[in-house]
């Protein structure tokens, strides 16, 4: 299993020191959540922060658009550095298009659904995609409680990849703490993000290692 620590719960104006320390610390990916102010209620960072960060880490670059039509963005966060791309399925009317545009730029192409979408309006990309992300909160801060519902589609997920032979990793995001972690890990999830859990605790690396089985 991996972790992405969420960089929204960071002390931004020590970025580059709290990344170095995750890295050090074992961390999988960076999780960066870009928030728009539109698509959610919340305005976070864009590209050219996590672009300045780039060349100080060599942690994955696992980016969140939580933004409207994020194909209007895809092309600046491929050149800011991303590695994975993930793009919600509720804020495009073209969501199969938008996956093919972040694969034609080279990047590993994720899709994510809010709480109150169901797995079944993903049938058409998930022989796509590269990840899918279960947001386990409403999107738009960090810090929120992990709803318990979601473990339902992190169980579907695994079996439609079983029966289907599909290649794509299961995340999940929001509210995710030892307890709600182990639960995702159980129910199928092959990565954990954590924002405030891992931030919030002065040692990092006891955080990230107590999110591991
Ligand atoms: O996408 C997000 C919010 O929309 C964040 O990744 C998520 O909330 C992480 O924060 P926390 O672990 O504190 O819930
Ligand atoms: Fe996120």
């Amino acid at each position: 299993m991996k972790i992405a620590p969420s960089m929204l719960s960071a002390n931004f104006a020590t970025l580059a020191d709290e990344i170095k320390e995750i890295e050090a610390a074992g961390a999988d990916y960076l999780h960066i959540d870009v928030m728009d102010g539109t698509f959610v209620p919340n305005i976070s960072f864009g590209p050219m922060v996590f672009g300045a960060l780039r060349p100080m880490t060599n942690l994955v670059f696992d980016c969140h658009l939580m933004v409207q039509d994020p194909e209007r963005y895809v092309e600046a966060t491929a050149q800011a550095g991303a590695d994975i791309i993930t793009v919600h399925y509720e804020a495009t009317k073209h969501i199969h298009r938008v996956i093919q545009q972040i694969k034609s730029l080279g990047k590993k192409a994720g899709v994510v659904i809010n709480p109150g979408t169901p797995v079944a309006a993903l049938d058409s990309v998930l022989p796509e995609v590269d990840l899918v992300l279960i947001m386990t909160v409403n999107p738009g801060f960090g810090g929120q409680s992990f709803i318990e519902s979601t473990l339902t589609k992190i169980a579907k997920l695994k079996a439609l990849r079983e029966e289907h032979q599909y290649h794509y990793e299961i995340e999940v995001d929001g509210g995710v703490n030892a307890e709600t972690g182990r639960k995702c890990l159980d129910a199928g999830a092959d990565v954990l993000v954590a924002g405030s859990y891992i931030f919030n605790q002065t040692d990092r690396k006891a955080a990230i290692d107590s999110l591991r089985p």
